[in-house]
Protein backbone atom coordinates (compact mmCIF):
# COMPACT_ATOMS: atom_id res chain seq x y z
CA UNK A 1 0.00 0.00 0.00
CA UNK A 2 0.98 3.44 -0.95
CA UNK A 3 2.41 5.88 1.82
CA UNK A 4 0.56 8.85 2.42
CA UNK A 5 1.91 11.55 4.74
CA UNK A 6 -1.08 12.71 7.48
CA UNK A 7 -2.40 15.84 6.78
CA UNK A 8 -4.09 18.06 10.28
CA UNK A 9 -5.98 20.50 8.84
CA UNK A 10 -7.98 23.30 10.79
CA UNK A 11 -10.86 25.36 9.18
CA UNK A 12 -11.62 28.40 11.64
CA UNK A 13 -14.51 29.12 9.82
CA UNK A 14 -15.36 32.68 10.63
CA UNK A 15 -13.69 32.30 13.71
CA UNK A 16 -9.88 33.45 15.41
CA UNK A 17 -8.49 36.66 16.10
CA UNK A 18 -4.94 38.06 15.99
CA UNK A 19 -4.23 36.90 19.22
CA UNK A 20 -5.20 33.37 18.10
CA UNK A 21 -3.29 33.35 14.91
CA UNK A 22 0.14 33.76 17.32
CA UNK A 23 -0.99 30.74 19.76
CA UNK A 24 -2.00 28.60 17.02
CA UNK A 25 1.21 29.06 15.51
CA UNK A 26 3.56 29.05 18.13
CA UNK A 27 1.76 26.00 18.91
CA UNK A 28 2.17 23.89 15.99
CA UNK A 29 5.60 25.01 14.82
CA UNK A 30 7.15 21.96 15.79
CA UNK A 31 5.42 19.75 13.36
CA UNK A 32 7.70 21.58 10.18
CA UNK A 33 9.62 19.01 10.11
CA UNK A 34 7.69 15.91 11.15
CA UNK A 35 6.19 13.22 9.33
CA UNK A 36 2.51 15.39 9.00
CA UNK A 37 1.92 18.50 7.27
CA UNK A 38 -0.25 20.85 9.30
CA UNK A 39 -2.52 23.67 7.65
CA UNK A 40 -4.45 26.27 8.85
CA UNK A 41 -7.16 27.33 6.65
CA UNK A 42 -7.99 30.88 8.72
CA UNK A 43 -10.62 33.80 8.14
CA UNK A 44 -9.32 35.66 4.92
CA UNK A 45 -8.53 38.82 6.89
CA UNK A 46 -5.59 36.65 8.61
CA UNK A 47 -4.61 34.92 6.23
CA UNK A 48 -1.76 37.47 5.95
CA UNK A 49 -1.14 37.40 9.13
CA UNK A 50 -1.05 33.44 9.51
CA UNK A 51 1.63 33.29 6.59
CA UNK A 52 3.55 35.79 7.84
CA UNK A 53 3.70 33.40 11.61
CA UNK A 54 5.35 30.67 9.55
CA UNK A 55 2.17 28.69 9.24
CA UNK A 56 1.07 26.58 6.62
CA UNK A 57 -1.82 27.96 5.29
CA UNK A 58 -4.54 28.02 2.40
CA UNK A 59 -8.13 29.80 2.06
CA UNK A 60 -11.08 28.43 2.65
CA UNK A 61 -12.38 29.52 -0.54
CA UNK A 62 -11.53 30.98 -3.82
CA UNK A 63 -13.31 32.98 -6.80
CA UNK A 64 -13.63 30.89 -10.10
CA UNK A 65 -12.97 34.17 -11.70
CA UNK A 66 -9.86 36.13 -12.37
CA UNK A 67 -9.95 39.59 -11.20
CA UNK A 68 -12.50 41.81 -11.77
CA UNK A 69 -15.76 43.15 -10.56
CA UNK A 70 -16.46 40.59 -7.72
CA UNK A 71 -17.10 42.45 -4.43
CA UNK A 72 -15.54 40.53 -1.73
CA UNK A 73 -14.70 37.58 -3.47
CA UNK A 74 -10.66 35.93 -3.25
CA UNK A 75 -8.30 35.45 -5.58
CA UNK A 76 -6.74 32.66 -6.38
CA UNK A 77 -3.87 34.38 -7.39
CA UNK A 78 -3.74 37.06 -4.78
CA UNK A 79 -4.16 34.94 -2.16
CA UNK A 80 -1.38 32.36 -3.36
CA UNK A 81 0.96 35.80 -3.71
CA UNK A 82 -0.28 36.15 0.45
CA UNK A 83 1.56 33.01 0.91
CA UNK A 84 -1.71 30.55 0.68
CA UNK A 85 -0.46 27.14 -0.43
CA UNK A 86 -3.86 25.74 -0.64
CA UNK A 87 -7.70 26.56 -0.74
CA UNK A 88 -10.80 24.67 0.61
CA UNK A 89 -13.21 24.12 -2.31
CA UNK A 90 -16.52 22.88 -1.86
CA UNK A 91 -17.21 22.95 1.93
CA UNK A 92 -20.56 21.90 2.82
CA UNK A 93 -21.47 24.82 4.14
CA UNK A 94 -20.31 26.94 0.99
CA UNK A 95 -22.69 24.58 -1.00
CA UNK A 96 -25.71 24.54 0.92
CA UNK A 97 -25.55 28.96 2.69
CA UNK A 98 -23.47 29.81 -0.63
CA UNK A 99 -25.13 28.10 -3.63
CA UNK A 100 -22.82 26.38 -4.68
CA UNK A 101 -23.28 23.64 -7.25
CA UNK A 102 -20.56 21.01 -7.93
CA UNK A 103 -19.93 22.83 -11.00
CA UNK A 104 -18.72 25.84 -9.58
CA UNK A 105 -17.27 23.34 -7.37
CA UNK A 106 -15.48 22.36 -10.20
CA UNK A 107 -13.97 25.63 -11.52
CA UNK A 108 -13.08 26.41 -8.07
CA UNK A 109 -10.79 23.40 -8.15
CA UNK A 110 -9.81 24.17 -12.11
CA UNK A 111 -9.06 27.96 -11.07
CA UNK A 112 -6.69 27.05 -8.01
CA UNK A 113 -4.52 24.39 -9.86
CA UNK A 114 -3.99 27.02 -11.99
CA UNK A 115 -2.76 29.16 -9.73
CA UNK A 116 -0.52 26.90 -8.17
CA UNK A 117 -2.95 26.25 -4.91
CA UNK A 118 -3.46 22.58 -4.54
CA UNK A 119 -7.66 21.91 -3.90
CA UNK A 120 -8.38 20.10 -0.62
CA UNK A 121 -11.93 18.76 -2.78
CA UNK A 122 -14.70 18.58 0.43
CA UNK A 123 -17.55 16.23 -0.63
CA UNK A 124 -20.01 14.26 1.85
CA UNK A 125 -23.64 13.77 2.36
CA UNK A 126 -26.61 15.09 4.48
CA UNK A 127 -28.31 13.32 7.13
CA UNK A 128 -31.23 12.64 4.55
CA UNK A 129 -29.21 11.39 2.64
CA UNK A 130 -27.41 9.02 4.14
CA UNK A 131 -30.64 7.45 5.51
CA UNK A 132 -31.97 7.30 2.00
CA UNK A 133 -28.85 4.92 1.42
CA UNK A 134 -27.57 7.58 -0.99
CA UNK A 135 -24.26 8.66 0.61
CA UNK A 136 -22.10 6.82 -2.03
CA UNK A 137 -24.03 8.61 -5.08
CA UNK A 138 -23.83 11.70 -3.29
CA UNK A 139 -19.81 11.45 -3.08
CA UNK A 140 -19.66 10.23 -6.62
CA UNK A 141 -21.11 12.73 -8.04
CA UNK A 142 -19.09 15.48 -5.77
CA UNK A 143 -15.76 14.00 -7.05
CA UNK A 144 -17.59 12.80 -10.50
CA UNK A 145 -18.08 16.30 -11.29
CA UNK A 146 -13.91 17.72 -10.85
CA UNK A 147 -13.21 14.85 -13.01
CA UNK A 148 -15.27 15.11 -15.77
CA UNK A 149 -14.56 18.70 -15.96
CA UNK A 150 -10.31 18.42 -15.88
CA UNK A 151 -9.50 14.35 -15.83
CA UNK A 152 -8.76 12.34 -13.31
CA UNK A 153 -5.15 13.62 -13.32
CA UNK A 154 -6.12 16.50 -11.95
CA UNK A 155 -6.71 14.62 -8.44
CA UNK A 156 -2.70 13.70 -8.17
CA UNK A 157 -2.17 17.65 -7.08
CA UNK A 158 -5.12 17.81 -5.02
CA UNK A 159 -6.34 16.20 -1.26
CA UNK A 160 -9.83 15.33 -0.58
CA UNK A 161 -11.78 15.88 2.46
CA UNK A 162 -14.93 13.21 3.33
CA UNK A 163 -17.06 14.95 5.50
CA UNK A 164 -20.59 13.81 6.17
CA UNK A 165 -22.97 17.25 6.96
CA UNK A 166 -24.77 15.63 10.00
CA UNK A 167 -21.69 14.84 11.76
CA UNK A 168 -20.04 18.97 11.34
CA UNK A 169 -20.20 20.97 14.06
CA UNK A 170 -23.01 18.48 15.91
CA UNK A 171 -20.57 16.50 17.85
CA UNK A 172 -21.86 13.58 16.04
CA UNK A 173 -18.94 11.90 14.57
CA UNK A 174 -18.88 8.93 12.10
CA UNK A 175 -17.80 5.76 13.68
CA UNK A 176 -14.53 4.88 12.54
CA UNK A 177 -15.85 2.10 10.26
CA UNK A 178 -18.55 4.54 8.87
CA UNK A 179 -15.58 6.56 7.91
CA UNK A 180 -13.40 4.37 6.53
CA UNK A 181 -16.45 2.83 4.35
CA UNK A 182 -17.06 5.85 2.73
CA UNK A 183 -12.97 6.38 2.14
CA UNK A 184 -12.64 3.03 0.94
CA UNK A 185 -15.46 3.52 -1.95
CA UNK A 186 -13.59 6.58 -2.77
CA UNK A 187 -10.31 4.85 -3.23
CA UNK A 188 -11.86 2.14 -4.78
CA UNK A 189 -13.82 4.19 -6.95
CA UNK A 190 -11.12 6.05 -8.29
CA UNK A 191 -8.71 3.16 -8.97
CA UNK A 192 -10.75 1.94 -11.11
CA UNK A 193 -9.44 5.30 -13.68
CA UNK A 194 -6.19 5.38 -12.03
CA UNK A 195 -4.77 3.29 -9.50
CA UNK A 196 -1.30 5.73 -9.18
CA UNK A 197 -3.75 8.23 -8.53
CA UNK A 198 -6.26 6.69 -5.99
CA UNK A 199 -3.23 5.69 -3.82
CA UNK A 200 -1.62 8.40 -4.14
CA UNK A 201 -4.39 11.01 -2.87
CA UNK A 202 -4.76 11.94 0.58
CA UNK A 203 -8.24 11.49 2.19
CA UNK A 204 -9.21 13.10 5.22
CA UNK A 205 -12.02 12.89 7.35
CA UNK A 206 -13.91 15.97 8.92
CA UNK A 207 -17.00 16.25 10.96
CA UNK A 208 -16.74 16.28 14.86
CA UNK A 209 -13.17 15.47 14.95
CA UNK A 210 -11.36 16.07 18.45
CA UNK A 211 -8.64 14.98 20.37
CA UNK A 212 -10.73 11.74 21.68
CA UNK A 213 -11.80 10.39 18.77
CA UNK A 214 -8.80 11.34 16.30
CA UNK A 215 -6.09 8.47 16.94
CA UNK A 216 -9.31 5.86 16.40
CA UNK A 217 -10.40 7.57 13.15
CA UNK A 218 -6.83 8.10 12.12
CA UNK A 219 -5.49 4.53 12.37
CA UNK A 220 -7.83 3.58 9.82
CA UNK A 221 -6.15 2.39 6.61
CA UNK A 222 -7.76 5.25 3.94
CA UNK A 223 -8.08 7.78 6.43
CA UNK A 224 -4.84 9.93 5.82
CA UNK A 225 -5.95 12.83 8.77
CA UNK A 226 -8.57 15.26 9.21
CA UNK A 227 -10.23 18.22 8.75
CA UNK A 228 -11.04 19.78 11.95
CA UNK A 229 -13.41 23.02 12.33
CA UNK A 230 -14.24 23.60 16.00
CA UNK A 231 -11.37 21.42 17.51
CA UNK A 232 -9.02 23.87 15.50
CA UNK A 233 -9.47 26.80 17.43
CA UNK A 234 -8.30 25.12 20.75
CA UNK A 235 -4.30 25.20 20.69
CA UNK A 236 -4.12 21.94 23.62
CA UNK A 237 -6.98 20.02 21.09
CA UNK A 238 -5.28 21.04 18.08
CA UNK A 239 -1.90 19.84 19.24
CA UNK A 240 -3.21 16.69 20.80
CA UNK A 241 -5.08 15.75 17.34
CA UNK A 242 -1.69 16.32 15.29
CA UNK A 243 0.25 14.22 17.29
CA UNK A 244 -2.18 11.24 16.92
CA UNK A 245 -1.56 11.78 13.21
CA UNK A 246 1.64 11.09 14.09
CA UNK A 247 1.10 7.59 16.57
CA UNK A 248 2.31 9.47 19.55
CA UNK A 249 -1.38 9.45 21.16
O1 LIG B 1 -14.10 21.90 7.86
C1 LIG B 1 -14.32 21.38 8.95
C2 LIG B 1 -15.55 20.70 9.19
O2 LIG B 1 -16.64 21.43 8.77
C3 LIG B 1 -15.69 20.07 10.53
O3 LIG B 1 -16.12 20.95 11.51
P1 LIG B 1 -16.25 20.43 13.02
O4 LIG B 1 -14.93 19.77 13.36
O5 LIG B 1 -16.50 21.65 13.84
O6 LIG B 1 -17.36 19.44 13.03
Amino acid sequence: MAQRKPIVAGNWKMNGSIELVSEISTAISKYKNEQVDVIIFPPAPLLCKAAESGVNVGTQTISEFDSGAFTGEIEAKLAKQLGANYTLVGHSERRAIFGETSEIVAEKFAKAQEEGLIPVLCVGETEKQRELGETEKVVAEQINAVISKLGIAALSNSVLAYEPVWAIGTGKTATPEQAQSVHKFIRDMLSTQSEPVAQALQILYGGSVNDKNSKSLFTQPDIDGGLIGGASLKADAFVSICNSALGNV
